[in-house]
């Protein structure tokens, strides 16, 4: 606009002002390519002064399973998911906006375990989506996110939606993010003794609306909820064993089933003769987690954000609401899966696996990371009507890179 069109701004309050409306408002596409299910998050900003932040006005999402990995023969079947997602963009982006409008794609674990040759040719099939969609397609558009960017933008998400990373006294707080494949925590040490005992490749230094943030984060990739169903049962990396049966006394004695997972299927079932329940179910799910996990002695005490997995098998077995979420201890998962796996016959209707599920995040919260008992986890699915997942730092991320924010 010529600043004779915009001579009248000056007398409206910005939010009135009849232009403003309109003018201001713009885009990010970012989809959440993960192992369980590819998701679109349409971004909504609104810029109301050069000098301030753009501010998130809304998201329209959506989501399709299974995830591209599931793909890895088809590349093509893949990227046509793709496409019916990018197609919502089509009609939520006012077509003036399109070619300023930034889409872009990160694929998490479920892409890291596949071949670099199989994830590759998916990620071709998708960027040719890109090409010939209306959107501005950035270089490196469609790609595998390094996992420990996965924590650190789930981290700025939740503190940018909490109001922490804005003004003085920022109480930013931990996040907890458990994946079909890879589980991430992150946080920023208050201590200079974590960073001391830290090992390096687990802090990061981030840059974001103009603060530096040195935080704890690492992904351990096979430690996702579904990887680590299959190394529970001994699974994990036999792709080459077929027809032979997987058994734990963590699944219903009588059970007997087929899993695809990452494009491979898996036959599992109970321990017909041996034992089941709660008991010998941990002592299984130990070997997977134990002594594998950096414990930062840090978290023992503090509260953590947690969402994914954590936030889904809590909703499953009525330990939060649906829309609600709410606080837990860590020992509220531990008495549901005692409850659980101790009464399998009563939950079978339910997944053969909330036994088993249940039985992991207590091991992995209280041996894998080493939190207390009391440990409160802050359970969100949504701040503001707005997801939190690793999405909306990106597009901050992505915006800052565009010159568009800083
Ligand atoms: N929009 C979302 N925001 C946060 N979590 C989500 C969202 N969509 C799906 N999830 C959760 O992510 C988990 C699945 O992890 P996924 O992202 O597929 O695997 P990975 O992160 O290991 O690649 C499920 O618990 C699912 O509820
Ligand atoms: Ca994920």
């Amino acid at each position: 606009h010529s600043n004779r069109e915009m001579w009248f701004r000056d007398f409206f309050p910005a939010n009135m002002c009849p232009i403003n409306a309109k003018a201001d408002t713009f885009y990010g596409i970012m989809f959440d390519a993960g192992s369980t299910g590819t998701r679109i998050h349409i971004y909504t900003f609104v810029q109301k002064s050069p000098e301030n932040l753009p501010e998130l006005e809304g998201e329209i999402f959506e989501s399709v399973k299974p995830g591209l990995s599931a793909y890895a023969d088809q590349p093509e079947k893949g990227a046509e998911t793709v496409k019916r997602l990018l197609d919502m963009a089509i009609d939520a982006v006012p077509p003036h906006l399109w070619k300023t409008t930034p889409v872009v794609l990160k694929a998490t674990a479920g892409l890291r375990l596949l071949s670099e040759e199989k994830a590759q040719a998916l990620l071709l099939e998708v960027r040719e989506v890109f090409e010939e969609s209306p959107f501005l397609v950035p270089e490196d558009s469609v790609s595998i996110m390094d996992g420990s960017y996965e924590g650190i933008l789930a981290w700025i998400t939740v503190n940018f939606l909490t109001g922490q990373l804005s003004g003085q006294n920022q109480h930013t707080v931990g996040t907890l993010d458990l994946g079909g494949a890879s589980t991430q925590i992150t946080f920023l040490p208050r201590f200079e003794e974590t960073f001391k005992e830290t090992p390096g490749d687990f802090l990061t230094s981030f840059e974001m609306f103009n603060s530096t943030y040195k935080l704890y984060t690492h992904s351990y990739l096979g430690f996702g909820l579904k990887a680590a169903r299959l190394a529970t049962l001994g699974a994990l990396n036999m792709e080459a064993v077929d027809g032979q049966m997987f058994r734990s006394s963590c699944l219903p004695k009588q059970l007997e089933a087929e899993w695809h997972f990452g494009g491979v299927k898996y036959r599992y079932g109970g321990n017909k003769e041996g034992e089941t329940g709660f008991e010998p179910c941990y002592l299984e799910v130990l070997k997977v987690v134990k002594g594998k996990l950096h414990q930062p002695d840090e978290i023992r005490g503090s509260s953590f954000y947690a969402f994914s997995y954590y936030y889904d098998r809590a909703v499953d077995t009525n330990l939060i609401d649906y829309e609600q979420g709410g606080v837990l201890e860590v020992k509220d998962f531990e008495r549901k899966a005692k409850e659980v796996c101790d009464n399998m016959e009563r939950y079978n209707s339910a997944s053969p696996f909330l036994c088993m599920d249940l039985t992991y995040i207590t091991a992995l919260l209280k041996e894998g990371f080493g939190f207390r008992d009391n440990t409160l986890l802050q359970l969100t699915k949504k701040v503001n009507n707005i997801e939190t997942s690793w999405t909306l730092g990106a597009t901050f991320h992505l915006l800052q890179s565009l010159g568009l924010t800083y």
